[in-house]
């Protein structure tokens, strides 16, 4: 039975609940049609080549089938369940956002959005807490929880990194956070981080009264991932950081297996993303990363600043939507604000959120002119404030920390 690349195209597809449907948006190749490029994406994806094929064996039922082609450049590929080998992010997109990614069908192709059918996501963990750690780990129960990263993000001493942690934390912040390039250099061991940073972290539980915690920067070689998680663990600490696109989805997956039995919980960097999503008319979506991301199953997820912050973001209300909504059972995921942050534009952010994410801000708590303590204590005056519902303007006339922090930065997004 042959198969050529015009089979893959099937107007009149109704999608089986089984399969998984993908929605891209293309710009065909010179001298193709909308038809002749979702025809050749859907083929290369799944069981086609440029070249037509004939089998001995009858193989279309591994064929994706390319439908609701619109010649504004969208067109969604279903693919069925028998394509994948449950459990494998890898092998799943390197279907779904493999070869078609530079093939010369399309000039650009975005893969935007996913519909994970049940078979499918019950081959992934999902997250092990979500937004259960806001109040199992942490007492966030009804406010944002607040993260703070050291900057300068490299360079400083494991004490000097300590010392900021703690002061921070006294100052209000729940989260001290590693930074996305900070891992086990010479100028800060990852070893003595994790127990000088967590013995800072229990005087400031003791002194406080408040629950605080670490999230411990683990990216590395896998194996080496997991004995630092193995390490934090066995140190009291509750939390890991993975730079999850740079270190790979196959090691998020090994990750998410071995903090099962430590019963910590994994906060997600994205840092590279980008790479992936930021030119809108290809790659593959945040949407679509934070997808993966939850069938993984990490915890925490940055998610971007709604506009707001020093960085582009691509939908963080939907995304933040998606993490929280219902998928197949599996736990939501809690989104993280940051990049850019500062006490003066928390209300905005907020709004545009909502108050069930993570705050986190590194320049706008350790740039603040009276130090680390006092933009601690700004931020969480500021998030406060969103929740007593009275303006900023107003809490800083009790908060001398948060009217320095407006005087400084005022209401501004920076650059
Ligand atoms: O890793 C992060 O989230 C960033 O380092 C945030 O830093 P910033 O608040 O200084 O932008
Ligand atoms: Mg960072």
């Amino acid at each position: 039975m042959g198969i050529a690349y015009e089979d893959f195209l099937d107007e009149s597809y109704e999608p089986a609940a089984d399969d998984l449907v993908c929605e891209f948006h293309i710009q065909p190749g010179q001298g193709l049609t909308m038809g002749e490029a979702a025809a050749r994406v859907a083929s290369e994806s799944s069981n086609g080549t440029w070249a037509a094929l004939s089998p001995e064996s009858d193989v279309r039922s591994y064929s994706a089938h390319a439908f609701d082609v619109a010649e504004d450049g969208s067109v969604r590929v279903a693919y069925p369940a028998a394509l994948f080998e449950a459990g494998s992010m890898p092998q799943i997109l390197s279907c779904i956002a493999g070869n078609i990614m530079g093939m010369k069908a399309v000039d650009t192709i975005r893969l935007a959005d996913c519909e994970w059918p049940e078979a499918l996501t019950k081959g992934f963990p999902g997250p092990q807490y979500g937004s259960a750690v806001l109040t199992e780990i942490l007492e966030a129960e009804d406010r944002p929880a607040l993260a703070t990263v050291p900057k300068p993000k490299v360079g400083l001493s494991t004490e000097e990194h300590a010392q900021i942690g703690y002061d921070a934390w006294v100052g209000g912040v729940d989260l001290l956070k590693d930074d996305e390039n900070l891992t086990d250099q010479n100028f800060n061991p990852f070893e003595e981080r994790v127990t000088q940073s967590l013995e800072m972290r229990d005087r400031a539980e003791s002194e406080t009264g408040e629950k605080k915690d670490y999230l411990v920067n683990v990216t590395a070689e896998t194996d080496e991932m997991v004995r630092r998680a193995e390490y934090v663990a066995d140190h009291g600490g509750r939390f890991v950081m993975v730079d999850v696109v740079t270190a790979g989805w196959a090691a998020v997956q090994t990750v998410r297996r071995r903090t099962e039995d430590l019963d910590v919980a994994i906060h997600a960097h994205r840092a590279m993303h980008a790479a992936f999503d930021r030119l809108p008319q290809h790659g593959v979506s945040m949407r679509v990363l934070a997808q993966v991301s939850r069938l993984c199953g990490v915890d925490h997820l940055h998610t971007g600043t709604a506009g707001f912050g020093k960085l582009e973001n691509e939908d963080t209300v939907g995304i933040n939507e998606w993490l929280r909504s219902d998928l197949h059972g599996l736990r939501d995921v809690v989104p993280v604000t940051s990049g850019g942050l500062h006490p003066g534009i928390v209300d905005s952010v907020l709004d545009a959120t909502g108050d069930r994410v993570i705050v986190q801000a590194g320049g706008g708590i350790h740039g603040h002119p009276d130090g680390t303590e006092a933009g601690a204590r700004a931020l969480r005056a500021a998030v406060e404030a969103y929740g007593e519902g009275v303006s900023l303007e107003t809490k800083a006339e009790t908060s001398p920390a948060l009217a320095v922090a407006l005087e400084k930065w005022g209401r501004d997004s920076p650059r």
